[in-house]
């Protein structure tokens, strides 16, 4: 076996099913819902529905040869799960083909017992599978399939199956998942079999008719999972947690009105959602755009146009720069906050250093203007957006909390990137202008609108719009906060 892959690309060699519950059709099913990249060469096209098959074609095994180069010449390929071969000269097409191109794991479902319990190979074609076992990692028979490997009746119990799993593991060299579905009984066994080495797994029979196409997907599912995690015990369990699910819910899909199809992605459909979720790159420009007023408001503020082109009296800035020093103090304490409450280190880090930043690098231009001077209490406004980052912090939703921060970083580092050229030498707010135009405070912010989004994109609806309003809130206060100071010009 190689080594895991994300996204395991898995052939399914099978014949179909054109009711979609068996066959390649259930393969691609199954390997996508293991997320897995799902490819199909068909051995045989079968006419067959919920009831039974009618018929079957099977294509000239020359092309069924140049299906399988046309894949395995263009694609690497993780796993190989094979279904329906009908007949011999299929078998050796597919033999050859694995010695040609190797692929690192293969599963054999060997279909050649229906569910009625004919066979649907003759002894030649049984021959001709058995000689493909030593080019397979893993075989998926049935009851009934297991004893035509062992050359033995049918077992009638699990202890019986698993004997002669063991037998055949190790006549053949091969593993074994072993499935007791066709015995009787309120739970139905599996086990993984490797010589004298057995894994079982149990499962609670689900009282339904939708079991059409569980070999199928049982298999496809095993050979995508063991791609994507290198284990066989993992890559059952999961298959058959799975598959539970899948049978327990294939009723709702009320298709055919015989043995119906399971429903491969009733988990997916009920956990994962079915809405298309935002990306963090969708989170960022909706945001922005959203608060487009608020940022254009601020631009058309006396006090924003006075300190850009310095013409703002000392008086204003002064008193902005005192409430801003008050700010700063609590706004440090509520990134300290963030960094505590912070999942990962990286963020837990990237907070602590926005604490630091706020009380080292901003409150310095602060101290060094206000020259000493103890600052005056905090005013209506200052209060105001203050109590909304206390209480964000204090509700102790870390994402909730990085959104209402966020502003403090975006709004400023947006201002301060425009207002950066109006910095000329002698101007009267030059070190207020550079600190907020400084690339180190640029890349801060780019940080936290990476960290935001991304914790945006991956919430759950609820927590994206509290994250949302609290982002809005804080730009509200913001504009507010450069709107309080009393008006003035130079
Ligand atoms: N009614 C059921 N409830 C729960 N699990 C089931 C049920 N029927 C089958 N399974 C599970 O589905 C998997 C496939 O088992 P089964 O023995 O039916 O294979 P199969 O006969 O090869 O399938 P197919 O019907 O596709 O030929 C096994 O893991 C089995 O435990
Ligand atoms: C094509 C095909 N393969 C396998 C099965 C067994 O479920 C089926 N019914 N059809």
């Amino acid at each position: 076996m190689s080594a895991p892959v994300q996204v395991p690309r898995v052939l399914s060699i099978a014949g179909t099913d054109p009711t979609g519950g068996a066959g390649v059709q259930a393969d691609l099913k199954s390997i996508a819902a293991q997320g897995g990249y799902g490819m199909a060469v068909v051995t045989a096209l079968v006419a067959q529905n919920t009831h039974g098959v009618r018929s079957v074609h099977v294509p000239p095994v020359a092309f069924l040869a140049e299906q399988l180069d046309a894949v395995s010449d263009d694609v690497e390929i993780d796993a190989v799960k094979i279904g329906m071969l009908a007949g011999r000269e299929v078998m050796e097409t597919v033999s050859a083909w694995l010695d040609r191109a190797r692929p690192p794991v293969v599963v054999l479902d060997p279909v050649m017992v229906a569910t009625s319990g004919d066979r649907l190979l003759d002894a030649d074609a049984e021959e001709a599978l058995r000689g493909l076992l030593p080019r397979v990692d893993l075989i998926t028979p049935n009851v009934p399939e297991l004893a035509v490997f062992a050359e033995e009746a049918p077992a009638t119990s699990w202890g019986e199956v698993l004997a002669q799993a063991s037998r055949v593991s190790a006549a053949y060299g091969v593993r074994v998942l072993a499935k007791g579905g066709h015995l009787d009984g309120e739970s139905v066994p599996d086990a993984l079999v490797d010589g004298s080495r057995v894994v079982e797994f149990t499962g609670a029979r689900i009282t339904t008719t939708s079991t059409h196409g569980t070999g199928c997907s049982l298999s496809s599912a095993v050979a995508t999972i063991v791609a994507r995690t290198g284990s066989w015990e993992q890559a059952t369990a999961d298959a058959k947690r799975w598959l539970a699910e899948s049978i327990a819910h294939g009723e709702d899909l009320r298709v055919g009105s015989g043995h119906g199809p399971v429903s491969h992605f009733a988990g997916l459909w009920a956990r994962g959602g079915l809405t298309t979720r935002l990306t963090a790159a969708e989170v960022e420009r909706d945001w922005w755009d959203a608060v487009a007023d608020v940022r254009a408001a601020i631009d058309d503020l006396g006090f924003v146009r006075g300190l850009g082109d310095g013409t703002l009296s000392k008086e204003a800035f002064g008193w902005y720069l005192a409430q801003d020093a008050l700010y700063l103090r609590d706004y440090a304490r509520v990134l300290a906050e963030a960094s505590r409450l912070a999942p990962t280190l990286g963020e837990q880090a990237f907070w602590a250093s926005g604490a630091h930043g706020a009380l080292v690098t901003e409150l310095a231009l602060h101290t060094d203007w206000l020259g000493g001077v103890e600052p005056a209490a905090p005013s209506a406004t200052t209060t105001a957006y203050l109590d909304h980052l206390l209480a964000t912090a204090a509700r102790g939703d870390h994402r909730v909390l990085a959104a209402a921060v966020l502003p403090c970083y975006w709004i400023y580092a947006d201002l301060g990137e425009r207002l950066r050229g109006l910095a000329t030498d002698g101007h009267p707010y030059r070190d207020w202008l550079l600190t907020y135009g400084d690339p180190a405070f640029e890349s801060a912010t780019e940080q936290a609108i990476v960290v935001v989004t991304r914790l945006a994109a991956e919430a759950d609806d609820a927590t994206r719009d509290a994250m949302w309003r609290a982002f809005r809130a804080s730009c509200e206060h913001e504009l507010a906060f450069f709107a309080a100071p009393p008006d003035g010009t130079v």
